[in-house]
């Protein structure tokens, strides 16, 4: 089965279809004897290639013949265009006996398309509206800007009807973000009085629905405060009324930037979108530099390194891998990817965090994972050589877990070290090297919600930091996610570096439970003092 709304892959699988589709439409209305005139048929197709022009960017429909590559699954608004196509207009085009009669070679290629890779389903159209409306929470957009196809320096040539309004606050209503459906739906109903798209009388029954969803949930929420962003205050039926909602909504945000277990989900947003909360204190201590000595093989081949916080200590480590090692890394991949949401979690949230599950979405995480065989010899050791850890020698090698993320894609903040459990023996992962395969476009930072930071995904680096404390607890400061990617596509893979493994290479701490410390040059710089690290804005 295609994941049509999970993998990039088959994303461009299916804008390659598209694209063949485009072409043979094209081509028969331009020769105008397949199709009979003012016909159904005919209505069809032109509905097909309207909706293909519309949203691909191209003006000349011999520039569309000639394109070449993929770049309509790398937009989300232009990818949700795409599936919506395949998926409701080809479908009903293909199903009338005369499309059968008059394109029979293509009828018969759309069959063994699906046949072999599936038609995209519900759950995938389901994904898709989500992601979007993922993106549009995270990157704060408001619909209507949204809509017209505008995200910051990017402007695309795919936008969206009414119709396409009133199917995205579907999707809000579904997963209880009433705040989002009412501004879909009143964007919907403007939209619609132009392009007659969607039906008003529909439209304004929705809306009212919507208000009174919005109000009931706001009037019985006892976690409201949990929830500033959607359950602000009681919306009217007055229009007009949700924009001024919308603007307390954006009080409220700002409002609650900052730190403590509430503002995790604010923090991981607003890191996303490329803010960070280090105080100048904290940033004066970072630096980059080039390690040569942690080991004899970094002599002639010294890395960059980077912090990016101190205490704990993440670096970012760049030129680990390089582009010919990348290209065949992912040639191998691409065919073992799955579904992200049938591998089990690696453990539950911690009762004291409280994070409103509802502000996101239902998914813990949109990408599609693979373990693959850790490639040992070359990455393994350049792993240990800037680490200072046992990687290739160890017993018990957990594989490397691969993750691709195409438009929205994400990863929900969690903690990597499996157990939280001290006691706990076996697979502790002591600390992350998380290795990113390409550059992102826009979007796809990895956001440490509790240190104000996030790092920006460069081709060929890694970030490196210690999940766990000398005693084997967990360091909740490493808390972390994956933001959705904007733009483009995003594939990155863990090797997790277990701590039962590292008695032989580990320095011993002095104190039973202190932190992991990454030198630099082989020395220890002193640690910063502690403090309240925060700007108090
Ligand atoms: O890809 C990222 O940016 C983070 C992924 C991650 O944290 C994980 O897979 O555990
Ligand atoms: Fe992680």
């Amino acid at each position: 089965k295609h994941l049509y709304a999970r993998f990039i892959s088959h994303l461009e699988d299916l804008e390659r279809f598209d694209s063949q589709i485009v072409n043979n439409l094209t081509e028969a209305v331009l020769s105008t004897k397949i199709l009979p005139i003012r016909s159904e048929l005919t209505n069809g197709v032109e509905a097909y290639l309207r909706d293909y022009y519309e949203s691909s960017g191209f003006h000349r429909v011999e520039d569309a013949l000639k394109k070449e590559g993929t770049n309509l699954s790398k937009n989300p608004l232009c990818a949700f265009r795409l599936l919506r196509r395949t998926k409701i207009i080809l479908r009903d085009l293909a199903l009338r006996k005369s499309f059968r009669k008059n394109f029979g070679g293509l009828w018969k290629h759309y069959i063994m398309y699906f046949w072999n890779y599936w038609h995209p389903y519900d759950h995938n159209w389901d994904v898709v509206l989500e992601k979007l409306l993922r993106l549009q929470l995270f990157y704060g957009f408001k619909a209507e800007i949204f809509a017209n196809g505008l995200m910051p320096e990017i402007r695309t040539n795919c936008s969206l009807n009414s119709l396409h309004c009133y199917e995205i606050s579907m999707a809000a209503l579904k997963i209880g973000q009433y705040a989002y459906a009412i501004e879909w739906l009143e964007l919907a109903k403007k939209k619609a009085l132009t392009d007659r798209k969607a039906s008003i009388p529909l439209l304004e029954l929705t809306l009212w629905n919507a208000i009174e969803k919005h109000n009931l949930e706001f009037d019985e929420d006892v976690m409201m405060d949990l929830e500033p962003v959607f359950f602000n205050r009681s919306i009217s039926h007055d229009p007009g009324d949700s924009q001024k909602a919308e603007k307390l909504r954006d009080i409220q945000y700002e409002a609650y930037k900052g730190f403590g277990p509430l503002h995790d989900d604010i923090n991981f947003w607003a890191l996303c979108s490329g803010e960070n909360f280090q105080s100048e204190r904290a940033k004066s201590r970072l630096f980059c530099w080039y390690e040569f000595k942690r080991h004899p093989g970094l002599t002639i081949g010294p890395r960059k390194m980077e912090f990016l916080t101190r205490d704990p200590d993440v670096v970012q480590v760049y030129e680990i891998l390089y582009d010919d090692e990348i290209k065949d890394l992912m040639e191998e991949l691409s065919k073992d990817m799955e579904d992200s949401t049938i591998i089990q979690d690696p453990f539950e949230f911690s009762q004291n965090r409280q994070i409103s599950h509802r502000a996101y979405s239902s998914s813990r995480r949109t990408s599609v994972n693979a373990r693959v065989v850790f490639p040992k010899y070359k990455l393994g050791r350049r792993i240990e050589q800037v680490t200072g850890l046992e990687i290739i020698k160890c017993k018990y090698k957990e594989r490397l877990q691969v993750a691709s993320y195409s438009f929205g894609g994400h990863n929900f903040p969690h903690m990597d070290q499996m157990s939280h459990n001290v006691q706990s023996h076996g697979d502790h992962r002591l600390a992350t090297f998380l290795i990113y395969f390409n550059d992102v476009e826009q979007g796809g930072y990895t956001a440490f919600t509790s240190l104000g930071v996030a790092a920006k995904p460069v081709k060929g680096s890694a970030l490196f930091w210690f999940n766990l404390y000398t005693d084997r607890g967990a360091d909740w400061a490493t808390f972390h996610g994956a933001c959705p990617v904007l733009l483009g596509s995003k594939w990155s893979a863990n090797k997790w570096i277990t701590y039962t493994e590292q008695f032989s290479v580990r320095k011993c701490a002095l104190k039973t439970r202190a932190r992991f410390q990454i030198p630099v040059n082989n020395v220890y710089l002193p640690l910063p003092e502690m403090e309240h690290d925060v700007d108090s804005n």
